[in-house]
């Protein structure tokens, strides 16, 4: 008879008994999971008001007219979409130096905002404010005639004028009933104009600030480009959007931002950028952090799928939880459509 010998019992060598079981498995999140409230949904608005064109670099998308706007939002508002982020695409209205088409009156943003706080009262409509979508360079701000000192092919831009012209941008969306108004030009100082702006307006206490704070010069901006019309003339953006590799600015950029009258803070892209929304939520505890998982890592997501490298569903969900492992409470999401579906489903 072989004589059993008791192995040394070291408690904390047991990790089965914690994920035995679905409902187990999802206390493992310490209450971090993914709710139909936490997602923005991106949406592209055309000044052609019967439109809805596809869009090829951003599968499942499309560009609407303000014709169609309701119909496509009824069903998903039905569902359980609790807000949006509208992005103008003018795609006949005339551009010019200072992004003239942004605040007028007849401006795709600005008509959706009345149409839909008509049609949806409850829906909550935040506007990305950027002048690229309406310059004639398609830079995010206005540039100056000085050459760039780094770059002879990159623009200088006039960070006050700049600032100031976003500021009445933000504010005209405001006025037209936006709840949250969320920059995403990176131009210094334009966090504390629009917040002023606001003030001065007297619609700081109706409508919200999420600053894109940590916005990085990507690759992955590709198809939104493609969608709104807002790809620079000449250069790039890296004059005015983070490096990718400087966590430390990025770090600086999120405090700057939460002092200067941010509400909430968002990191962009975000799968590539986990450490950054782990950063935003222990830098600015007290202000919700966002994060954009932007139109190049969705598609990317759904082109892996469609190789047959994973499941398409699976990993809508593996990229998205990791960013609310990281320190996410509020995502930008092309998929909250499905997500609708999805977070209804059983797992
Ligand atoms: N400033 C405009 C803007 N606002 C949001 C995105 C990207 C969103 C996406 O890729 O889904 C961009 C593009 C850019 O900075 O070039
Ligand atoms: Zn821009
Ligand atoms: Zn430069």
């Amino acid at each position: 008879m072989s004589e059993f010998k008791a192995p040394q019992l070291d408690v904390s060598s047991i990790l089965h008994g914690g994920i035995h079981h679905p409902t187990l498995r999802e206390w493992q999140a310490n209450g971090r999971t993914l709710t139909k409230s936490m997602f923005i949904y991106p949406i592209f608005i055309s000044d052609d008001p019967d439109a809805e064109e596809v869009i090829s670099s951003l599968p499942g998308q499309k560009r609407w007219g303000l014709n169609k706007l309701e119909g496509f939002l009824a069903p998903l508002v039905k569902k359980g979409l609790k807000s949006v982020i509208l992005f103008g695409v003018p795609m006949k209205m005339e551009k010019d130096a200072r992004g003239s088409a942004a605040d007028d009156p007849s401006t795709p943003v600005i008509q959706a905002l009345h149409l839909l706080s008509k049609a949806f009262p409850q829906l909550m409509l935040t506007v990305d404010v950027c002048l690229c979508e309406y310059t004639s360079h398609g830079h995010c701000g206005i540039l100056s005639s000085l050459p760039n000192p780094g770059h002879s092919n990159q623009p200088t831009i006039e960070m006050e004028p700049s600032a100031q012209r976003i500021a009445e941008v933000a504010v005209a969306y405001a006025k037209a009933g936006a709840h949250c108004v969320a920059p995403s030009d990176m131009m210094d100082g334009r966090i504390r104009a629009i917040k002023l702006g606001l003030m001065h307006a007297g619609l700081a206490n109706r409508c919200a600030l999420m600053s894109y704070s940590a916005k990085f010069a990507s690759g992955l901006y590709g198809p939104f480009r493609d969608a709104a019309g807002s790809a620079p003339s000449f250069g790039n953006r890296k004059c005015y959007q983070l490096p990718p590799q400087g966590r430390s600015i990025a770090r600086r950029a999120i405090q700057r931002d939460a002092n200067e009258g941010a509400d909430f803070i968002m990191v962009k892209p975000a799968l590539p950028y986990l450490d950054i929304i782990s950063d935003a939520a222990r830098l600015a505890p007290d202000l919700p952090t966002a994060c954009y998982q932007v139109s190049g890592e969705y598609a990317m997501v759904v082109a892996g799928a469609e190789k047959g490298i994973y499941d398409l569903k699976e990993m809508a969900f593996e990229t998205t939880e990791s960013m609310v492992r990281a320190g996410a409470s509020i995502i930008l999401s092309y998929f909250t459509p499905q997500f609708l579906d999805w977070l209804d489903e059983e797992k």
